[in-house]
């Protein structure tokens, strides 16, 4: 266990040195032994690109100061080729739910404001609070919900609720400790006030019918393996058992430790996310993997982040695809605590896809995220390297909170809307995407046809607006 986290973290961020931060100095630099025109030339050759090359690529060169537009759209340019040489022009999406199990966690992650204080969650704190944790049955009457509507997948990322275990032996063991509290982050579920069941609950109760269940981030999965000596690969093969069918590569974050010791101390390392990545694939699921970026780290820790990624799909070759999220910066204890005061630039999330395409040559897929980007943005990125445009998700927590205003689902037309408006096909696929349905522009109206109950209806037919302007298909408690 690697992880050193302090589980009366009741004010996460709250502790937070800002003068340290504020002046940070990383051992780890942009400078390079690499010119600019020689690393683009390596890209337009197909080469494979050292963290020397990617640095200078992202940067426009470490010999200007700031980003050169001419500089910049010669990359975009060899990036979007590469897109077009390595998946075509199909643009694909996916009929998904997005059901956060509960925003109970005590980890401390300074980047986010969906996590509320686990110790307003017990029955006797007294304490009002924004959250919500969901019991199994109530997860399954969503999944089963939206499954009407068309969906192929449940997208399920929650916080690290100390009452969660594996399952019934976990929390034996977790039980057995002197301390649990302290020493393993763990409280009985009988001290909350909702019950969030065990994982391998959680997992089953999703899995409704054949439906793709994505869950269960490197960082979930540690917390499903606290205080015992299971494998990552054991803990994978118990939920696979339950209903589990792909992992998120989330909690990546930066995956360089410096960046990690500001911005996560609570959460694992690089080296143990890494171990979690392998941990699913071993045990044969699929997974994404994600970069969060655009707070304290510089362009050097974004390289060397997408090196730890692909080496890793060189030793697995189960990343399905890159997801690159954009740090929404507005609510959250960092910008709180005056250590950012904005997220990357336009530039900076172009060069961001536009490098992930060209470094990472050997994961297909690169998304472009409409929930971090906003529609216009995230259609420029489709021209940057991207060629997948995530999901209809339906219901999102994390990015709101964080102060993110761009909503929570997009309708099969508006997908083939802006899909078409750039010229491109738009797609659905599954998740794995070895199902894709490309759909014709002339032929609406347009709905899911994946998914176990999918018969081409438009998605929650009538009521898309209203629910993409305020609500939500999932009940908070
Ligand atoms: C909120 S966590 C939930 C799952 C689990 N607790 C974990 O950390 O893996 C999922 C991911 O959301 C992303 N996230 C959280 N806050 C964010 C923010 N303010 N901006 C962008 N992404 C954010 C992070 O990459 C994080 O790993
Ligand atoms: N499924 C995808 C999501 N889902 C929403 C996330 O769970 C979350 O709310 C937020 O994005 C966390 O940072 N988001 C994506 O960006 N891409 C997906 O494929
Ligand atoms: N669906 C993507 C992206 C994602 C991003 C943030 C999340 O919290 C969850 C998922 C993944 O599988 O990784
Ligand atoms: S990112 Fe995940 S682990 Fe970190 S505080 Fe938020 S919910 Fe908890």
């Amino acid at each position: 266990m690697t992880s050193a986290r302090d589980p009366d973290a009741s004010d996460p961020g709250g502790d937070l040195d800002v003068d340290a931060v504020s002046k940070l100095e990383f051992d780890r630099r942009p400078e390079t032994d690499q010119s600019f025109e020689n690393a683009l030339a390596k890209a337009r050759d197909g080469d494979r690109l050292t963290v020397d090359d990617g640095i200078e690529l992202i940067t426009t060169g470490t010999d200007v100061a700031g980003i050169d537009p001419e500089r910049k759209e010669a990359v975009l340019e060899i990036a979007d080729r590469r897109r077009a040489e390595t998946v075509g022009e199909e643009v694909t999406f996916v009929a998904n739910l997005n059901n956060n199990v509960t925003t109970a966690c005590n980890t401390g992650c300074l980047f986010c404001n969906f996590k509320d204080s686990a110790h307003a969650f017990e029955a006797e704190s007294g304490i009002d609070h924004p959250g919500f944790t969901k019991t199994p049955a109530e997860s399954r009457r969503i999944v089963s919900d939206a499954l009407e509507f068309g969906i192929s997948e449940v997208c399920s990322v929650s916080g690290l609720h100390p009452a969660f275990a594996l399952n019934g032996e976990h929390h034996d063991i977790l039980e057995s400790y002197a301390d649990p509290e302290r020493e393993v982050n763990y409280k009985p579920p009988a001290a909350y006030a909702t019950d969030p069941g065990t994982y391998r609950e959680q997992m089953a109760a999703m899995s409704v019918d054949d439906v793709h269940l994505h869950s269960m981030t490197p960082e979930e999965a540690y917390h499903a393996k606290r205080g015992t000596d299971w494998s990552y690969e054991d803990v994978y093969r118990e939920l696979e058992a339950a209903g589990l069918d792909s992992a998120p590569g989330t909690a990546a974050e930066i995956l360089v430790d410096e960046v990690r010791d500001v911005i996560c101390p609570g959460k694992i390392r690089t080296d143990d996310w890494v171990a979690a990545m392998e941990g699913a694939m071993a045990a044969g699921l699929d997974t994404t993997a994600t970069i969060m970026y655009g707070h304290v780290e510089n362009a050097a820790h974004r390289v060397e982040h997408l090196q730890v990624v692909r080496d890793l799909q060189d030793r697995t070759g189960g990343i399905t695809e890159f997801v690159p999220l954009s740090f929404v910066h507005e609510n959250t204890p960092l910008a709180e605590h005056g250590v950012v005061d904005g997220g990357a630039s336009d530039a900076e999330d172009e060069l961001m896809i536009a490098v992930s395409r060209l470094f990472l040559d050997n994961v297909a897929h690169v998304q472009s995220s409409w929930v971090k980007y906003g529609d216009e943005k995230a259609l420029k990125l489709l021209n940057c390297g991207a060629d997948d445009f995530m999901g209809t998700i339906l219901s999102e927590e994390i990015t709101k909170r964080a102060g993110g205003e761009y909503g929570e689902y997009r309708s099969f037309e508006d997908y083939v809307d802006m899909v078409n408006a750039i010229g491109r096909i738009p797609v659905e696929r599954s998740t794995d995407y070895r199902t894709r349905h490309p759909i014709d522009p002339d032929d609406g109206p347009y709905g899911p046809t994946i998914g176990p109950r999918a018969d081409g209806t438009p998605m929650l037919a009538g009521r898309d607006r209203e629910l993409g302007r305020s609500g939500s298909v999932n009940a908070d408690d």
